[in-house]
């Protein structure tokens, strides 16, 4: 089963409801570093970066220690890389990547161009006077569905049958916010969205930690001997997959596009041999009974959902804040250590690191006469840590990144989800 047509009362979004230009290259800024621009880059033999190492924890020590908070950002300022300051000179080798497949339309479709923060940034409420629109995958039941009420309490949640549309209901102003997954504790990541931060040009403004609660719903009466199959959203069936076994051992596992679109297929199609791995809600919401109850593989199951707005926040130092980073080197992954290095010398801890294929040049082809030719992967690095754009810790670390690599993006810097800790109950049948 590749996907589900949804017959709920309110249809979900699909990439079929609107025009839209199809998805652009990557809607940022690139930085390029080189030794002309650079004279103090590190440079690529093990001495070189040895001593720049010495160099580099006294520089830190010196700026960090004794420079008060610069607010003005400069040349290879962090704060610079998403545009958000005043238009660089030509001599900060600034590229903006311009999106293509919009020549042609009317200014009024057109991404405009960064606008100035003003203290409105700082609130969440819609332009249009009503409730908070945000978008999300999947239908009414939908995790998600419950994640975008978890981030804005009494905002009106928008289904989407794509993450992608999701994604472009903000950029055309159909949704205030989007609400997606990234991450689960025990299924990983969710890679498509990783991607799609980067191919569309929102910020990640926010983020909530969602305990999941899997349910085995099936029609009334259906039994567990019975089942042949169940149904859910990838990440679901990989979150319960133990338990699974154990409960229905001989049922196959079919993916679908999320986990109360696989409650309402069984109901619309009176399967009495299939169940699903859903909400309690999907299935009050689709006339269900549950079969099972907390069936996720550990009760500490979470997913990571990240808020994303056209606007960035303004970062503050107030509170705990978290900001999203991804880069890539045109020299390959050698970089990664001088990166890192860069947070742990100012003891600014890592939340996540992912890598993705570099879609635009996934191989490096590195020849040598004498053996051959090596074929190296090459890589984008996201990178979530632990501080605000706003602490001249953070501003002092991005910009020694920016020196180290070829491309970098600030996805975002936002307030941190600090609500205690409420495992759900379950797991481990
Ligand atoms: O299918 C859903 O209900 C979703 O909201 C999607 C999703 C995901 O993509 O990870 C969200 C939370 C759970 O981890 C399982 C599925």
């Amino acid at each position: 089963m590749k996907s589900i047509k949804s017959t709920q009362a309110v249809p979900a979004l699909s990439r079929s409801t609107y025009r839209y230009p199809p998805p652009s290259a990557p809607a940022v800024c690139s930085y390029r570093s080189d030794s002309v621009r650079y004279p103090n880059a590190v440079g690529s033999s093990k001495c070189d970066w040895q001593s720049s190492c010495a160099v580099l924890s006294s520089k830190i020590l010196s700026q960090d220690m004794s420079q008060p908070v610069d607010p003005s950002p400069g040349l290879g300022s962090p704060s610079a890389v998403n545009g958000h300051q005043s238009v660089p000179s030509s001599s900060d080798n600034l590229e903006i990547v311009p999106i293509k497949g919009t020549e042609n339309l009317s200014p009024a479709v057109l991404p405009q161009p960064p606008k100035p923060l003003t203290i409105t940034d700082l609130s969440p409420a819609p332009m249009h006077g009503s409730r908070l629109r945000v978008a999300y995958q999947g239908v009414p039941g939908a995790y998600s569905e419950a994640a975008a009420g978890k981030a804005y309490p009494n905002c009106e949640a928008i289904p989407c049958d794509q993450f992608e549309v999701a994604f472009q209901a903000v950029e055309l102003w159909i949704a205030d916010r989007a609400v997606l997954p990234v991450e689960n504790s025990l299924g990983g990541s969710i890679h498509r969205n990783y991607d799609l931060l980067l191919r569309h040009r929102l910020h990640i403004v926010g983020e909530v930690q969602l305990p999941v609660h899997h349910c085995l719903l099936a029609l009334p009466g259906a039994r567990l001997e019975y089942l042949s199959r169940v149904i859910s959203h990838p990440q679901a069936l990989a979150q319960c997959e133990h338990t699974l076994t154990k409960l229905a051992p001989r049922a196959a596992r079919e993916a679908v596009d999320d986990t109360a679109g696989a409650a309402e297929y069984i109901a619309a199609n009176n399967l009495r041999d299939t169940a699903a791995i859903a909400s309690a809600r999907a299935a009050e919401l689709y006339g269900l009974q549950v079969l099972a109850d907390g069936i996720q593989d550990d009760s500490g199951n979470v997913t990571r959902f990240v808020m994303l707005a056209r606007e960035p926040i303004i970062p503050r130092i107030d509170r705990p804040f978290k900001t999203s980073i991804v880069f890539a080197h045109d020299k390959g992954t050698s970089v990664l250590f001088k990166v890192l290095s860069a947070f742990a010398f100012r003891n600014i801890s890592l939340t996540k690191i992912e890598s993705r294929p570099h879609r635009n040049r996934p191989i490096r082809l590195v020849d040598d006469a004498n053996v051959g030719t090596a074929k190296h992967f090459e890589y984008m690095f996201y990178v979530d840590f632990e501080a605000s754009l706003a602490d001249v810790r953070a501003q002092n670390a991005l910009s020694d990144v920016q020196e180290f690599t070829s491309f970098l993006r600030v996805l975002g810097s936002y307030p941190m989800d600090m609500t205690p800790w409420t495992p759900s109950p379950g797991g481990r049948l």
